[in-house]
């Protein structure tokens, strides 16, 4: 597949997604202009500092002026005023795409805001880590790492083929699916387990009250792999939660069922129904490991791309 190239690509927000992205646009040449806009002048700043684009603008409307490409990398409760504020800059027949972890109410958010002469195209790069901000970016994030389009009814076929190829030179891997299935998958396979584990990390804390520093001291692998992801950005993931409620707190419902499954077993001395599910999920854990999809690693060990496309 041939590179594509944009003349001008604009970013707007520059945490984890968006200087990873302007790392990987830096690295494979993938534009000409890259301008970045970002809420906070000092982490405008310090964008400048690590060399992430070519201009850095305080305004996001200046920053999308004459740009192919506008990728928003916010948290999900931002993006509606980021669409409002761009809105009305935006060249005509630019590609508007966003990354954001929740995708019926970014699309609700922002589709209103936009323009009928642009191209508006939801996207959802599943790669990242704990980490936020600009530092905490890295060439290759998305490598190997699955990037789904919720486009809208009726989006231009050769816009999103675009989009695809720009993900495709990224290293991702490209899915399509409607903004609902998308919310629903993300709910049980990311949301519900950030949220189990902020959850569990919460009451190690009250309990460490009782057992004082016990906690941190015998703290075992099991455990701090829940601390990982309990050291998500807390903005980032507030708006998750708000803006995927539904999804959210269905998969929560199903969740908390089979958990009071597992305490009957527990109380009722059942080991044949606790060895049956764990054995059912050692078996899932397998495939994972199987298909080449097993991200342990914080940073999934890839901090350079060491093949350039
Ligand atoms: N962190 C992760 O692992 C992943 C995050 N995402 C999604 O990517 C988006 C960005 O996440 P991160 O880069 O991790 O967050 P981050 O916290 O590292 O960066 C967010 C950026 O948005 C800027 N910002 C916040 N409000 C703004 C506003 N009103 N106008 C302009 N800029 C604003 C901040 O200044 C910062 O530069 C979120 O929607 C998140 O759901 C998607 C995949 C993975
Ligand atoms: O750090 C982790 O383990 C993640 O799961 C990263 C992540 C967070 C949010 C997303 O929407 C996609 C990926």
């Amino acid at each position: 597949m041939t590179k594509p190239h944009f003349d001008r690509i604009a970013l707007i927000g520059i945490g984890l997604i968006g200087s990873s992205i302007a790392r990987d646009v830096k690295e494979l040449g993938l534009a000409r202009e890259v301008v970045i806009s970002t809420r906070s002048a000092e982490t405008l700043k310090r964008a400048e500092e690590l060399a992430l684009g070519s201009r850095y603008v305080a305004s996001a409307a200046d920053a999308v002026k004459d740009a192919d490409l506008v990728i928003v990398s916010v948290p999900v409760g931002a993006s509606g005023l980021v669409a409002e504020q761009i809105a009305g800059s935006l060249k005509p027949g630019a590609i508007v795409t966003d990354v954001g972890s929740t995708k019926a109410s970014v699309i609700a958010q922002m589709a209103p805001h936009m323009p009928e002469n642009v191209h508006f195209i939801p996207g959802h790069p599943l790669a990242g880590t704990e980490k936020s901000g600009p530092d905490a970016g890295f060439i290759g994030l998305f490598r190997d790492r699955w990037c789904i389009f919720t486009p809208l009814p009726g989006t231009d076929q050769a816009a999103l083929d675009r989009l695809k190829s720009f993900w495709t030179a990224l290293g991702s891997r490209i899915d399509e699916m409607d903004p609902q299935h998308h919310d629903k998958v993300l709910a049980i396979v990311s949301h519900l387990p950030h949220i189990i584990a902020y959850n569990i990390v919460g009451t190690a804390d009250d309990l460490e009250t009782v057992t004082e520093s016990e906690v941190i001291k015998y703290s075992a692998s099991g455990f701090r792999d829940f601390t990982r992801l309990a050291a998500s950005d807390p903005t980032m993931w507030r708006d998750v939660c708000l803006h995927n409620k539904d999804a959210i707190l269905e998969m929560l419902a199903r969740f908390s069922e089979d958990l009071a499954y597992l305490q009957r077993a527990i109380r009722w001395g059942e080991g044949d129904k606790l060895f049956e599910l764990f054995t059912r999920t050692r078996a899932i854990r397998r495939s994972i490991v199987q298909a080449g999809q097993d991200v342990d690693a914080p940073d999934f060990g890839r901090h350079a791309l060491d093949q350039k496309k």
